[in-house]
């Protein structure tokens, strides 16, 4: 007896499971399962196969598909989740043409939503992570990674990375903490940047001990921390027992793509500069190079990451929104899977293996989402489309229509009821 029976799938997507991420022609292959149907018992998948063979079994509820698609539930390595605040005074500024690098040494950008951070409650803070996750789970995500930054001395740091703790026991989605208290040098630092991320690698401990976080990353960038200042502190974090992140090669190409495999990082994330040999180095490893064409198109670049570059040489890709409340304010994955396709060259099947297994290997968590098999949990969404690939192709709308998590329905979409129009008089 199944609890769950989803049947008349068109099109069931299973990404394939490795014990490392997909890395360049292994990520054309996505394979399909035409007239499925999935069981479900106690929030796990129980049986696959075919359409015909699940008329027979018994259910508690059935579920018809109707031909269309069901995907793993979409996994999103990399979120800015919890702040205070917003910055759309800073609109007018990138359209006058100042550099994102340079609103930020004038104590704008993130250092201007530090401050709010830093005078928010614990309270507010939830309130407002659990508004922009709550979207996130609309658009078809249940495992994401959330990072502290907005902090920059420890209480905030702390602070923002106890409320992803409780986002965590308030909400059935895997959530991946990363602490990120060197995303900026604070003005009173300036110069002093070696003492500041001795101060924040202070915090390590406290951190591991409390179970805050999974992964340190570092802004590893021009005017922010440079390559040594990264590579010191992430070696301290990674003797620490932390898994590696790092902010690379955004704007400048410093070689952060190279430091991030030296290191062996689970992800170099961003990658719009990185050089030639920091691309080579990333397809000889198994560093996932999470791209987040979202970024680019909100910074209002032409210059997108080299993802084709990346693929054909041999690199594993994922794919982030980088919600965040200056370079992307998006909590919408689908989005950026289209940007993937306009911007990066990337194929649907590229596309779907990078926000499903490839993402899930870059927080650590490819056994447990990215792909449905027996054993797994059953977190999955009913996309409301024809094919797998009609979700890149029809873009900045919300395709899912119901979204679960270990068997749980999350989320639904409510469809139209129709306008009451009084009569015409
Ligand atoms: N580049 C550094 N950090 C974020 C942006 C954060 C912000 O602007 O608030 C990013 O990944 O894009
Ligand atoms: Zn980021």
């Amino acid at each position: 007896m199944y609890d769950l029976i989803l049947y008349n799938i068109g099109q069931l997507i299973l990404p394939v499971f490795k014990d490392r991420p997909l890395k360049g022609k292994e990520m054309k292959e996505l394979p399909l399962k035409a007239n499925a149907a999935m069981g479900i018992i106690e929030g796990k998948v129980a049986w696959l196969g075919s359409s015909a063979e699940a008329e027979s079994f018994k259910a508690s509820v059935r579920i018809d598909i109707k031909g269309k698609v069901v995907s793993p539930g979409l996994v999103d390595p990399h979120t800015h989740l919890v702040f205070a605040g917003s910055r759309e005074h800073e609109l007018s500024l990138k359209q006058a043409g100042i550099p994102y690098l340079e609103i930020l040494a004038q104590g704008g950008g993130i250092l201007s939503t530090v401050s709010a951070t830093k005078n928010a409650s614990e309270e507010e803070l939830l309130e407002k992570a659990s508004f922009h996750l709550e979207r996130m789970i609309s658009f078809g995500v249940t495992t994401l990674e959330a990072k502290s930054g907005y902090g920059l001395d420890a209480d905030t740091e702390l602070k923002q990375l106890r409320v992803i703790q409780l986002l965590k026991e308030n909400y059935p989605v895997s959530i991946v903490p990363t602490f990120l208290g060197a995303h900026a040098v604070p003005p009173e630092w300036k110069g002093k940047e070696a003492l500041f991320l001795e101060e924040m690698s202070a915090l390590f401990d406290e951190i591991r001990e409390n179970r805050l976080a999974d992964f340190v990353d570092i802004f590893c960038e021009t005017g922010v921390f440079t390559i040594e200042q990264s590579r010191e502190y992430l070696q301290i974090a990674k003797d620490k027992g932390f898994g590696l992140k790092v902010h690379a090669d955004e704007i400048d190409p410093l070689g952060g793509a190279e430091l991030a495999v030296s290191l062996g990082a689970a992800s170099a994330d961003h990658l719009v500069a990185a050089s030639n040999e920091g691309i080579k180095r990333l397809a000889k490893n198994s560093t996932v190079a999470v791209l987040l064409p979202g970024t680019t198109f909100y910074l209002g670049k032409d210059q997108f990451a080299r993802a084709r570059k990346m693929i054909d040489e041999g690199a594993a890709v994922a794919l982030a929104t980088d919600f965040n409340p200056g370079s992307c304010v998006t909590e919408n994955l689908q989005m950026i899977m289209s940007l993937a396709a306009l911007k990066l060259k990337m194929s649907a099947e590229e596309i779907w293996n990078s926000v499903t297994i490839n993402a899930a290997h870059a927080i650590g968590k490819a056994k447990e989402a990215g792909t449905l098999d027996i054993g797994r949990s059953a977190d999955f969404v009913i996309w409301d489309v024809p094919n797998y690939q009609y979700i890149p192709y029809h873009f900045g709308v919300n395709h899912a229509q119901s979204v679960f998590h270990a068997g749980k329905n999350l989320w639904e979409r409510i469809d139209y009821r129709g306008i009451q129009l009084s009569p015409a008089r």
